[in-house]
Parts: structure tokens; sequence; C-alpha cells
């Protein structure tokens, strides 16, 4: 970063021909729209000053400093007037761009995808998730969704000084130890203030990845990144961070040092949720890869991670001859969605199959819950609502590979009879109420192929509701309440969601 200059564009010319290194490699990534896509250029002058990249589309500048500008109250005040003049300001270490160009660069990109700029313009740094595999096809998805390769992230850089433009870590940062969990969030409170929402509500993709940046996450952090197609109903708005850990210790950590006022939502495989049309605020976890993927048999229990789609662990039981667990066949969701619902179908619930989970509390702590700690009941789990699984232990009984194939055989087909388990869907919307049948009250009260919107309840099973073309979250929604209200004034009786519904209506 240089100083101010009477002469701009002269000083700009000399000093692009004599750039230092750490500028030269940074510039290397950069140039050519190189960034996804965006048009950076070096020593840009803006006003007195000049600047060592900018972004001026996005109005985002990038400084590099070498140490002897450690606290400097010049860099501050020049900073608050960038800011004054719209410019957002991201300062780097020289030894950053050494030691961790990709954290660097990743940490630029959430920048220019942030709110403040154009983000659809751009693509993430890193690859893209996959969608469900069924999609809201009836295809139950037997793989675990993939996670790509850890990168790294920034060194603790503090984080970000006042006001939610101007991004500069604080000065003095850098190249001290990580502080721990605790510490952060006790410095990240300060700063951003719990007790007033109006500054809470300011949090942008940018602050919540400089938030953890002291957790040196190795898993995948995808800023306003969006949902719908990791949804079966393929609707909704996009999560502000979407966060995929390499494994239960890098889920810890992003937990205990996220503050506690972040907002954290986990999704599954996404066949029972609705994903509100203006996104998901805060933290997104969506488990995956091998750490969160993988099922092995032990003698006759199997013990699974929580990204492992149910169906994977019924064909697995059956292959291995472990009879109970085929009921899982039906059911398109993922283990950690049948931990938290209790997940059942055709005769068979996951209390009946269950000797213990793992799973990690908003603060980080790691335990395992027995299965008498899990509270199941019908289609819930008493655990506290923060936990997130990681993990589960099952038990089946020896049997016949050949009879647990064909009860799978038929829990598909009776699926595939009953259940408009082609279309774009979230499965069973309602639960059935005690001692009756939802579909059946739903029906009474004459809402089967009612619509709103581009959302219909299924003509052929009236307790789903089917995104047929082009619905919003919000008709699907609104659809559901509709049918809620029918039945109350019909039969009057209250009909509880069993699809989860997250995040915010569109603004
Ligand atoms: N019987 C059937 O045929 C069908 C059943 N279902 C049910 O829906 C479930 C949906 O699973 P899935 O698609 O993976 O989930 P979703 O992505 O649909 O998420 C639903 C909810 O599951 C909870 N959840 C998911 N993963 C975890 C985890 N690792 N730890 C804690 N809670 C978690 C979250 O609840 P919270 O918001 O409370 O944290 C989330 O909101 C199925 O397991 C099944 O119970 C769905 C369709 C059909
Ligand atoms: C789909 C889900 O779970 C399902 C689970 O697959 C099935 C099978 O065990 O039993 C529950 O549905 P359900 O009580 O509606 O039972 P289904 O098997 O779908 O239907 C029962 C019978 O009613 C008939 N049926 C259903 C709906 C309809 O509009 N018309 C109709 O005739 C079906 O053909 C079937 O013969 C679960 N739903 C709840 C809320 O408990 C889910 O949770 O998302």
């Amino acid at each position: 970063m240089r100083g101010a200059d009477d002469d701009g564009s002269k000083r700009a010319r000399d000093l692009r021909q004599a750039q230092t290194e750490a500028e030269a490699r940074l510039w290397a990534r950069l140039r050519d729209r190189r960034l996804g896509g965006a048009k950076f250029v070096r020593q840009h002058p803006v006003g007195a000053y000049i600047t060592d990249f900018a972004c001026r589309d996005r109005r985002l500048i990038v400084e590099l400093d070498g140490s002897q500008h450690a606290d400097s109250a010049h860099d501050r005040r020049r900073d608050a007037w960038l800011t004054s003049q719209g410019w957002r300001v991201l300062r780097f270490w020289n030894a950053e761009v050494f030691k961790n160009l990709d954290g660097v660069l990743q940490t630029i990109h959430a920048a220019l995808s942030s709110p403040r700029g154009r983000g659809e313009a751009f693509v993430p740094l890193v690859g893209g998730e996959g969608s469900p595999k069924g999609g809201g096809e009836g295809v139950i998805p037997d793989e675990t969704p993939p996670v790509s390769p850890p990168h790294p992230r920034l060194p603790p850089r503090g984080v970000p000084d006042k006001g939610d433009t101007a991004l500069s870590p604080r000065a003095g940062r850098g190249e001290r130890a990580p502080p721990s969990a605790r510490h952060v969030s006790r410095e990240a409170g300060r700063i951003r203030d719990h007790d007033h929402p109006e500054r809470r509500a300011m949090t942008t993709s940018t602050d919540l990845l400089a938030l953890l940046a002291p957790a040196r996450l190795r898993g995948r952090l995808l800023p306003d990144h969006p949902l719908a197609d990791l949804t079966w109903f393929r609707v909704g708005g996009p999560a502000q961070v979407l966060f995929t850990p390499a494994d239960e210790e890098d889920l810890a950590a992003a937990l205990a040092t996220l503050p506690a006022e972040i907002p954290v939502t986990v999704i599954g495989l996404g066949s029972n949720l609705i994903v509100r049309d203006g996104g998901v605020p805060g933290l997104v976890i969506r488990l995956g890869g091998k750490a969160f993927g993988s099922v092995a048999v032990e003698g006759e229990t199997i013990r699974a991670g929580t990204a492992v789609p149910d169906v994977k662990v019924a064909r697995t039981a059956a292959e291995a001859g472990l009879d109970g667990l085929a009921f899982y066949r039906g059911i398109p969701g993922s283990i950690g969605g049948a931990l938290r619902m209790n997940a059942g179908a055709h005769g068979g619930e996951t209390t009946d199959v269950l000797v213990e989970a793992r799973g990690i509390s908003r603060d980080g702590t790691l335990r395992t819950y027995a299965h008498a700690e899990m509270g199941f009941r019908y289609r819930h789990s008493g655990v506290a609502e923060d936990v997130i699984f990681t993990g589960a232990l099952f038990r089946g009984r020896p049997g016949e590979r050949e009879a647990i194939q064909a009860e799978m055989d038929r829990v598909t087909a009776a699926r595939e009879a009953a259940q408009p388990i082609r279309e774009r869907t979230g499965g069973s919307t309602f639960k059935n109420p005690d001692g009756a049948k939802a579909w059946q009250l739903i029906d009474a009260a004459g809402c089967r192929g009612l619509t709103r919107g581009g959302a219909q309840v299924s003509e052929m099973h009236c307790n789903f509701l089917i995104n047929r073309d082009g619905a919003t979250a919000a008709d699907i929604e609104g659809l559901g309440e509709e049918v809620r209200r029918r039945v109350r004034e019909t039969a009057g009786v209250d009909l509880h969601w069993e699809i989860r519904r997250i995040g915010r209506p569109a603004a």
C-alpha cells in the first residue's frame, strides 16, 4: 500500500513497474478476471491515495501491508476516507500471500460476493455442492454428498472494524497465535454488540467468514450459496454461508468459535425441508464426505455417519444379513434427519434400531447419546435442538438375506404405489394426528388438488404438497397453511407440520 500522492496517475505507473514480490504473486491470481470473473486493476488512484488492487465495479480495494504498517493511524484514516467514499477495504500481510494465498483469495472472493457486491455474477472459488440425487424425481439418494478437498483458511486476523463496510482487520493482527474460541467469542461479541439487534442484522457473509477465520477450518465455506438445489422441493433462497465440515473436529471448532448469537442451521438431504425464499441467515451446515458418509458393519451392529442416506443403511444391513432395518429403504432422508425426527415408515422406526448416537452441541462439545437419552416420540427426538448429530450405531437381528431383500422390495413397491415420489415434494406434509390419518382429514376438507401459485396438494396422496410448476417457497408454505385452516374448520383438528421450514420469507 502506498501513501498519498499529488500526481496520482504518473506515480501509479511507476509503482506498477516496481511492485513487491507479494504484490506480483497476488496480481498473478487477480489479473485477467481470474478470480471469479471480477476485473481488478493495479495501483489505482482513488482521491489522494493509490490503492494496491481495486475492483471498481464492486468498489472493493485490496491492500498488502508490510510490518511497518502495524497499528498505523495513517492506514486507519485512509480506510475511513475510502469507506466514506463507498469503497470496502481488505488488508493482508505480505506474509499471508506467501503462506496462505488460497485463503487470501477465498476471503477476497467472499467480499466480492457479499451483498454489497453483485455476487450473482460469481462462481464459487471451490466447486459447488451436488444436487440431491433424487432431486424430487423419485429416486432415493443412496450416496453421501461429496466434499471437496480441504482448503486453507486465513490465519487469525481479529474481527472486522465497526460498520459493515470497513472490512479491514484491526491493526496488529496476523502474526499472533490463534486466540481461544472463548476469546474470539468475547471479542466478537464486544465489537458486534449483542445487545443491538440492528447491528446484528448487519452481519454479512463476509463478517461471518471473518468470525470463523480463527477456527482455521479445513472444510468448505461457501458464502451466499443457493440452497434450492439441495432440497427436494427445489425452492428457497441462499445460505448466508454454507459450511461442509471436514470432520467432527472441524465442525466442533466452527461451533465453538462462532458467537452464540449467530444462528446455525443443519440440513440433511433436504427431503423434508422448505427453505424460505429469503434464504437462511447465519451458518448453514451440510454434512458430507468420508468423515460423515461412511457405513460399516460391526458384528450385528452398523455404524453410520449422519450424512449417509437412510437407504444405504438399509442396503448395507440387507447385504450383511441383518434384519430390522429394511424400513429405511422407504425413507429418502439422511441418518441425521432420521435421528432428529425418529424417521419411520412401513412398520419400523429409528427408535426400534438405534443403540446410540453422537452429536455436537452449539458450544462445540461432542458427546454420545445412549438410546434412553434420545427422548424419541413419534417423529421427534427430545435431544436439545442445537445438537448436530454426527454418527449413529444401529443394531440388527441375524436374518435371511433373501427375506430381507423381499421386505425391501415390498417397501419400495408400496411407496411407489401410494406416494407421488417422482414429483418435487417434501414427503408427508403433516404428522398423522393421534388416531387419525392426515390425508383423510385433508381429503374431507376438500383440499385434494388445491393449488396456490405453482404449488399443489397432490392428487395421488393428499398429505403431499408438490412443486408442480415453478412454485416459490411462499406458495408451498402458504398452501400448507391453507390446508391447515380448512382442516381446522371442517374437522376441528390442528394439523402439525412434519416438514421443517427454515429461513425467512422474501423481503
Ligand atoms: N417416511 C418417509 O417416507 C419420509 C420421511 N422423511 C423424514 O424426513 C427426514 C429428512 O431427512 P433429511 O432429508 O436428511 O433432512 P432435511 O434436510 O429434510 O432436514 C430436516 C431436518 O432434519 C434435521 N437434521 C438433518 N440432519 C441433521 C443432523 N445431522 N443433526 C441434527 N439434525 C439434523 C434438521 O432439523 P432441525 O431443523 O430441527 O435441526 C433439519 O431441519 C427423514 O429422515 C425422515 O424422517 C422425509 C420424507 C419422506
Ligand atoms: C412419507 C412419509 O412417511 C409416511 C410413510 O412413508 C408411510 C408408510 O409407512 O406412513 C405414513 O404415511 P401415511 O400414514 O399417509 O401412509 P401411506 O402409506 O402413505 O398411506 C396409507 C394408505 O392410504 C392410501 N392413501 C393415501 C393418501 C391418499 O390421498 N389416498 C389414499 O388412498 C394409500 O394408498 C395407502 O394405502 C408416513 N407419514 C406420516 C406422517 O407418518 C414422511 O414421513 O414424509
